[in-house]
Order: C-alpha cells, then structure tokens, then sequence
C-alpha cells in the first residue's frame, strides 16, 4: 500500500518505466482510482484540479500540474534549511498562504507536539494553507486541520552518524548533555553520563533527534515489532522522504513528485558550517551512534533503501542522472551570477548584516556574499536564494499579516515594507 500512495504522487508521466513492469496496469487502475477520489475529497480548496478525461492522463505534460499544497515536516541539522527556502521561493512565485508561527515565535511550537493553533491566523484562515515547513513536532491530527487534504506530505532524513556530530557542534550551548562533555567522541563514550531524560524536550537533540521530530518518543526502548509499527505510520502519513546524503538526486524525486519546474528546486546550500568548526568522530564513535540513536539509523536505513527504490521504480537512474547534471549546471550558473566569492563564507566575512545566518553553538554557520553590481530584478532573486530561515520567515509574515507586529531578528531589513508589499505576487 506505501509503494502505491508513493507512486500515486509521482503522476503518470513516469508511468512511461512502469509499462515495463507487470505490475503497471493494476497499479495504473487504483491510480486513477485514487485520482478520482482525491478529486471529490478537494472540492472545498481553492486550489483542486479536476481533470477532464482519461485522456488528459496520458499525456504527461498535460496531466502533470505543479503541486502547491505542500507540507514539508523540517527535521532538524538535515539540509531543511536548504529546503525551506525552496519552499518559500516557490509561495511567492504561487501567490501561496504559508502557515507560519504566530506571533513573535520562529517555528511552529517545536519542541511541544505541534498544535493548529500555533499557526498565525488559523482561527481565521481555517484549512486553507497552501504551505507549511517551518520546524514543528509532527502531530498528524493537528496538521491536517491546518493543511487541505489534498496535500503533499514530504520530509527528508540525514544518516544519523554525521547528523549528531552537526547537532552537537550547533546545540552545544543549549542541550545539557552536549553542554557538560568536552568533546562529541567523550560524549558518545559514555552518553548516559551526561543525558538525562528529565531534560528531555532539550535533550531531544542528543539522542533519536529525527524520530522525535516525526513525533515519536526519542527515548523508546529498541523494539522491533515497534518500529516496524512506526515505520509504517510514518509511510501512511508521508508521500515521500528524502535522503539528505543524497541532496540533489532528492531535489529530482521532488520535482518529479511535485511536478515543479527544474527553477523551482535550484538551490544554494543554506547552514553549512566551516570546515573548523567539525568536529571528527573517530571510528568507534560513529558505531556508537548506530547503538545510542537506534531509532534514527533504523529509520534512516529504511528510507534510505524506499528512496533508491522509488527512483527505480519511477523515474530510473539514467533520467535521474541527466537531470542531476542539469541541475548542478544551472546552480553554477546562478552561483556566477549572484555571488561575488563562488562560496559560503564565515560570519565575519559577510558583507551585509541582514543576510547573516543564526549563530548557534560552537558553529560558524556561513552565508553568502552577493555581487555589488546587480540590477534590481537579479539582485531580489539573487537575495531570496541565500535568504536564511529567520531573515524569510520574518520577511513573508510581515507580507502576508501586514497588521501583525513584524517578528523581530535585531538585524537590518533588505527591503521597507512598503517595497515587499509592492513585491508580491512577482516571482522571486
Ligand atoms: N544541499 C545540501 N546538501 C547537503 N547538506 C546540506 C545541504 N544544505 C545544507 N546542508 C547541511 O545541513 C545541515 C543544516 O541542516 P538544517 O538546515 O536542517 O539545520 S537546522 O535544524 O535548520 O538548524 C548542515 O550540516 P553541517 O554543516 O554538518 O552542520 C548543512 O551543511
């Protein structure tokens, strides 16, 4: 059943690799059962498709229309950052309604178990949010009043080895257990030393970090008939879940999925850290993460294996490939054209203030520089591609609660906000 939702998202354009396998044809049926079901379930939202005939299903360009009621779950130290930005580029092109944190908060309740009412407006607004992928703690029930039920459910993992080496760089200062060791490796020698599962909403960074943020208890004993359960829901709950190992072969399944246009998914690398700021796990410790974040590397490796499997079964590595080098190509391209330095520099290089990323823990999170010489139209995309997560959040909640107080970062603004009101609903 996991496989048939997945594929039902990738629309039948792709059905052209299926042909080749036997199983096509009664896959192909439920589809479109499925299809038209999801049709009469979306008559209430603004942005439902019905299509026409069976024929317009076969015509892959014709039937393929961009997906815009999308919910992105953003995991923690995963290349979300990276993501969310995609995301937020893709609502201003859209003219979308992104469900953003009310208030003065900058993720949606995390660490608390995500409640609807968390989201800006939502007494009013009601079940008509096109996106939402600011950091949450799924909690499906609460999701689903917020988003229409047409929408696309994704999110992305990270193997967990290198994912707890960032997270302990980044909340070094905030989780007590990666406070009071000295080091990442004397942490992972002896964890339970330093963890405490009374500090467990500030600890979820330490331990399981992704399965906590699916919803679940970081702290569960490692039990297979559990996890298996879990793995289950979480692919009932979720059309599809990206490798962040594997960033823009992710990048091409999204696409695909979601029917977007290659533009869409372009992207310059958001978070990153300096090289100094890594800390090496020796050997031992990296098989320790396996042991101490069993859940994730379980749920990793799971994914991991549908991931590769679904690209197979959809779009084949040869096309995935292609793709993957048109995207690496036009990703230069716009590097060349928007940054001054072909790179992510050191907070204390960063020429304007306002593009800064949030500093975190013992890390040096880069930014961009961009070139000084742009007109206006290049250097409004040039500054929405290297936009970080605060800087955006702030900037669209202020476009689209003009009456609300603007979240306040203590950075300066890019723009008046007379010139973002002015700026929607042109793209970029
Ligand atoms: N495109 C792409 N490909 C691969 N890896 C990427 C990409 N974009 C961001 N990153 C890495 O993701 C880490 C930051 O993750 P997040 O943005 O999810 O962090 S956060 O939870 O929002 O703070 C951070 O990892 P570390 O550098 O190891 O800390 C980023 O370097």
């Amino acid at each position: 059943m996991r496989c048939l939702v997945q594929r039902a998202a990738f629309g039948f354009g792709q059905c052209k690799v299926w042909q080749r396998h036997i199983k096509c044809p009664i896959i192909f049926s439920l589809c479109l059962g499925l299809i038209f079901l999801s049709g009469f379930f979306h008559m209430k939202n603004k942005n439902y498709v019905i299509l026409k005939s069976h024929e317009e299903l076969l015509i892959p360009s014709m039937s393929c229309r961009a997906k815009t009621n999308v919910m992105f779950l953003k995991t923690h130290k995963t290349a979300s950052s990276t993501i969310l930005n995609i995301m937020f580029r893709f609502v201003e092109r859209y003219n979308l309604t992104v469900a953003l944190p009310a208030d003065q908060l900058m993720h949606l309740g995390y660490p608390k178990i995500f409640l609807a009412s968390f989201v800006e407006e939502f007494q009013a607004i009601g079940q008509n949010y096109n996106i939402m992928c600011n950091h949450l703690r799924f909690n499906p029930s609460e999701v689903k009043k917020v988003m229409a039920a047409n929408t696309f459910y994704f999110s992305i993992l990270r193997n967990p080895i290198s994912l707890l080496e960032s997270s302990y760089i980044y909340y070094k200062d905030y989780a007590p257990a990666f406070r009071i060791s000295k080091d990442v490796n004397e942490y992972l020698a002896s964890p339970m030393k330093y963890y405490h599962q009374a500090d467990y909403e500030q600890n979820s960074y330490a331990r399981n970090l992704m399965w906590f943020d699916f919803g679940y208890d970081n702290n569960a004993e490692d039990n297979e008939k559990y996890i298996q359960a879990v793995l289950k829901e979480i692919e009932q709950n979720f059309h599809l879940i990206l490798i962040a190992d594997y960033f823009d072969e992710s990048m091409i399944l999204l696409k695909h999925a979601l029917c977007w246009d290659l533009d869409d998914v372009i992207y310059f690398k958001l978070n990153s850290r300096s090289q100094d700021t890594v800390q090496t796990l020796t050997p031992e410790s990296k098989e320790r993460i396996k042991v101490w974040c069993s859940l994730d590397w379980k749920l990793y490796l799971h994914f991991n294996q549908t991931f590769w499997r679904i690209i197979e079964e959809t779009i084949g590595l040869e096309v995935l490939e292609k793709e993957v080098n048109h995207l690496r190509t036009r990703q230069k391209e716009l590097m060349e054209t928007c940054l001054s330095e072909q790179e992510a520099v050191g907070k204390e290089h960063m020429k304007s203030k306002g593009l800064l990323p949030f500093q975190s823990g013992a890390a040096n999170i880069l930014g961009y520089n961009l070139k000084q010489d742009l007109d206006n139209r290049t250097l409004r995309t040039c500054q929405k591609m290297v936009m970080p997560e605060l800087q955006y959040t702030s900037y669209l909640y202020a476009v689209q609660h003009p009456h609300k107080k603007r979240k306040q970062l203590g950075l300066p603004l890019l723009w008046t906000t007379f010139q973002e009101k002015t700026q929607l609903p042109t793209s970029n």
